[in-house]
Order: structure tokens, then C-alpha cells, then sequence
């Protein structure tokens, strides 16, 4: 069995469990951003009266957040009052961040959990070695009447990352050239375990971005054998008492990849599809009118970080917008103590609150017809940031505030050599 597989028998009450298979599981823990107030009624229209556990359910105001409109103001309302009769336990407002981030700064997340959220990026949770996966409105509804939930157990594709990355390439670069090359429906209702020597020494924030980004392979969930850095990140948030299970040698993987990315340069998906990547070489570069560096994906203090490290005393492109997004506030406290903020503000940097802002086109930055972003996001869709007109480049952060800087797509190699030099 792999390990997701004994995650998911023992939440079964099972032995066993094989890909395949259907099983009802017993839930850890049920996350419901603010797109999903639906999940409510249909709780009511059920049956539900109190959720199976107060201290197992949370809200998380993220994509709305600070309500954009009349409307996701009541939403917040409602949800709110929900969570106040139940008696929840935690309770995520608009004053926390992004679902994702929130959760494992808050050590919900621990290895070995089965974690459902109403966010298809829960995916994100493999990089503690949690079984995570995003679920609709009655699935939730039925989660927080029963705390249980089927499953079709999934088979498990292994993609196997070696080598050292070079200076100015981030696990980002990593995850869209594997997305490139498998393709956007490489992994529909299957599981991917990442691993392999890139992957074994890889710290917390990068493995959440790599392991966020598997459902834009139509993963059903992602995994990580957890490693020290999980664990040292796990000791100062949470003391939940955890198994670490192993993957069994002769566990027979549906499909097996490797990659050597030692020699991988920053990598592009342009437009219009998260899986249309280039190496940044081959990438025309096009005038930039806006950046954005948050989301799940890109948000976290490292990646605010790269951009300080490019931009600090700089100023970016007059023709060109930079927005930075923490995914949290622990990220955005965390960034202002290190005088990041006050140096990327001088640059010409729009912060805005924690949360999902611009990634999915609600508010903090849309785009009008004809413009064109470079993003630290993980969806370039039409209209995926506002107008169908606009083009959206996916990219690592340190790639997006160098084209911030130059006002076009710029490999942020170059600039990282010479702040190096001149530091
Ligand atoms: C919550 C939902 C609207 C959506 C998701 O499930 O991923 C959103 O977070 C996104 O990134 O598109
Ligand atoms: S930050 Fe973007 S990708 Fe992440 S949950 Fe919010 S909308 Fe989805």
C-alpha cells in the first residue's frame, strides 16, 4: 500500500484499501472558504442542526475579503452567525489570510490527517503529508452532519525531481515545467507523490507551492514524505499526536516520472493555459502592465523576500503595476519586521491585505481588455483576473518583480547576479 492508502484505511476503520476502491472516511478536519455560504443551507435542507464537531469545522474569509460588494457582505454575515451558534473552535475573518496559509500557520494541518476544504488548491496540504483534496457544497454539508466522507481510493502517479536548482529558479519553475510536460489532465481523480532529491531537503513554503499546483493536473491530492523542515515548522504550531506512514517498497504506482531540473531556467505558462509553459528563452517579452506576487501560490514571506531582494532600492517600471498580496497576516507582520514592505513600497509596490484579492479576477487588481499580467498565481485562464481580453503570464515571483522592474518579462537571473555584486 502507499501511503495515502494506509491514511485512508485507517480513517476507513480498514486493514486495507486498494486504488479503486470506494471507502467511507472519518474527516480530521473541514475548511469552508467565503464562495461557499451554500454549504449552509444545504446542511439545513439535510437534516443538520449541530456540525459532528465544533473544533473540527472552520471558515475562512479569503476570496472575498474585506467584502468587496453588498452581497459578500452578507455572506460574511451569515457565516459568521453560523460559526458563533456552533461554537466553532477556530474562525478564520478578514483580518487572517488566504484558507491554505492560515491552516498550516495555525497547525491544523499535520501529517497523516484527511483534510477537506471547499478550495480545489487543498492540495496544497500534501507538503505536510496530509491528505488533502477540495469538495463541493453537499459533500461539505454531508461531511459536517455525518464527519464522514466517501472516497474512490486513487491511484498514485510518482514524479520523481533530482538536482540542484541554479540561482534565479524557485520550486515555481519546477512545478510549471512538470505541468508543461504532463499536461493539464495528467492526473484527473489521481494522487501524486512528489519526491526524489530536489525534494527530500525542500523547505515548508516550497513544497506547499509545488504540492498547491498538482490540481492543475487534475490531481484529486498531492504528497510529500513529510522531512525535518516539516517537522521543526509543525513543533511550533501544533502538538497533535501523528503516525508518519511509509509508502510500502513494492507499492506499484500507476505512472512513474523524472526530472532532472539542475539545468532548468525560469519557466512561463503564457497564455491561455496553466500547462502552455516555456523556458523564459523562448518567451517574447512582452510589455507587462501589471504583476502580482500573492496567492496560495505565491504569497508567502520567501516570495516577498525575492521580490525585496530584486527591487530594494529600485523603482519598478513607470508603464507598470506591481500588487503584492501576503497570503497571511503572520506573512505581511512577518515581512514588515524584516523592513520588507517599507523597501518594496519606495519601489512603487500597491500592497493590499491578506487574501485571494486578484487571483481570481474578484477584487485589489483586475484587468481590462488588452492588458497583460505576470503573475505569481496558478490559473491563466480567460478572464481568470478580470477581463477575457487580458493575457495572463504565470511565473516565480523573483520573474515577476524583474518584469515589474524592467516593465516587461525579464529573467530574474540577470538582476539577482548583479544586486549580488553591487550588495
Ligand atoms: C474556491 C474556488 C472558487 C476556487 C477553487 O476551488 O480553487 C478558487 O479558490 C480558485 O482558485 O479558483
Ligand atoms: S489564492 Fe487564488 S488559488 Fe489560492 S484559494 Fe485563493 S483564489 Fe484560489
Amino acid at each position: 500500500m502507499h501511503a495515502i492508502e494506509k491514511i485512508l484505511a485507517k480513517a476507513a476503520g480498514k486493514d486495507e484499501v486498494h486504488a479503486g476502491e470506494i471507502v467511507n472516511c472519518r474527516i480530521d478536519f473541514a475548511e469552508i472558504n467565503d464562495l461557499y455560504l451554500q454549504t449552509i443551507y444545504s446542511f439545513y435542507e439535510m437534516g443538520g442542526e449541530k456540525v459532528w464537531d465544533k473544533d473540527k469545522v472552520a471558515f475562512v474569509f479569503d476570496h472575498y475579503s474585506p467584502a468587496p460588494t453588498i452581497n459578500s457582505a452578507q455572506i460574511h454575515k451569515e457565516m459568521r452567525q453560523f460559526a458563533k451558534e456552533q461554537g466553532f473552535a477556530h474562525h478564520f475573518d478578514i483580518n487572517t489570510g488566504v484558507c491554505h496559509q492560515v491552516l498550516a500557520e495555525s497547525g491544523i494541518v499535520w501529517p497523516g490527517m484527511i483534510l477537506v476544504a471547499t478550495d480545489s488548491h487543498t492540495t496544497t496540504h500534501g507538503a505536510f503529508g496530509a491528505f488533502g483534496t477540495g469538495i463541493g457544497a453537499t459533500d461539505m454539508a454531508t461531511v459536517l452532519i455525518s464527519g464522514e466522507l466517501w472516497f474512490r481510493v486513487p491511484e498514485v502517479i510518482k514524479i520523481e525531481i533530482n538536482g540542484q536548482l541554479q540561482e534565479g529558479v524557485y520550486a515555481k519553475d519546477v512545478i510549471l515545467h512538470i505541468i508543461g510536460k504532463l499536461k493539464a489532465d495528467a492526473a484527473v481523480y489521481k494522487a501524486i507523490e512528489f519526491c526524489g532529491n530536489y525534494i527530500e531537503n525542500l523547505d515548508v513554503a516550497d513544497r506547499m507551492t509545488i504540492c498547491n499546483m498538482a490540481v492543475e493536473m487534475g490531481a484529486k491530492t498531492a504528497y510529500m514524505k513529510p522531512n525535518d523542515k516539516v517537522f521543526e515548522y509543525l513543533s511550533t504550531r501544533m502538538n497533535e499526536e501523528f503516525v508518519i506512514e511509509e509508502t510500502d517498497l513494492d507499492y506499484d504506482y500507476s505512472e512513474t516520472y523524472v526530472f532532472d531540473v539542475s539545468k532548468l531556467s525560469p519557466q512561463l505558462a503564457v497564455p491561455h493555459s496553466v500547462d502552455n509553459v516555456y523556458s523564459i528563452e523562448n518567451v517574447d517579452k512582452v510589455k507587462i502592465n501589471q504583476a502580482f506576487i500573492g496567492s496560495c501560490t505565491g504569497g508567502r514571506i520567501e516570495d516577498i523576500e525575492a521580490a525585496f531582494k530584486i527591487l530594494n532600492g529600485k523603482k519598478i517600471h513607470p508603464d507598470t503595476r506591481l500588487i503584492i498580496i501576503p497570503a497571511s497576516t503572520e506573512v505581511f507582520q512577518h515581512a514588515m519586521k524584516l523592513g520588507y514592505i517599507q523597501s518594496l513600497v519606495k519601489a512603487g509596490a500597491t500592497f493590499a491585505s491578506p487574501g485571494c484579492g486578484p487571483c481570481l479576477g474578484v477584487h485589489e487588481g483586475l484587468l481590462t481588455e488588452g492588458e497583460v499580467c505576470i503573475s505569481a498565481t496558478n490559473r491563466n485562464f480567460p478572464g481568470r483576473m478580470g477581463s477575457t481580453g487580458a493575457k495572463i503570464y504565470l511565473a516565480s515571483p523573483a520573474c515577476v518583480a524583474a518584469s515589474a522592474l524592467e516593465g516587461k518579462i525579464t529573467d530574474p537571473r540577470e538582476l539577482l547576479k548583479e544586486a549580488k555584486e553591487n550588495a
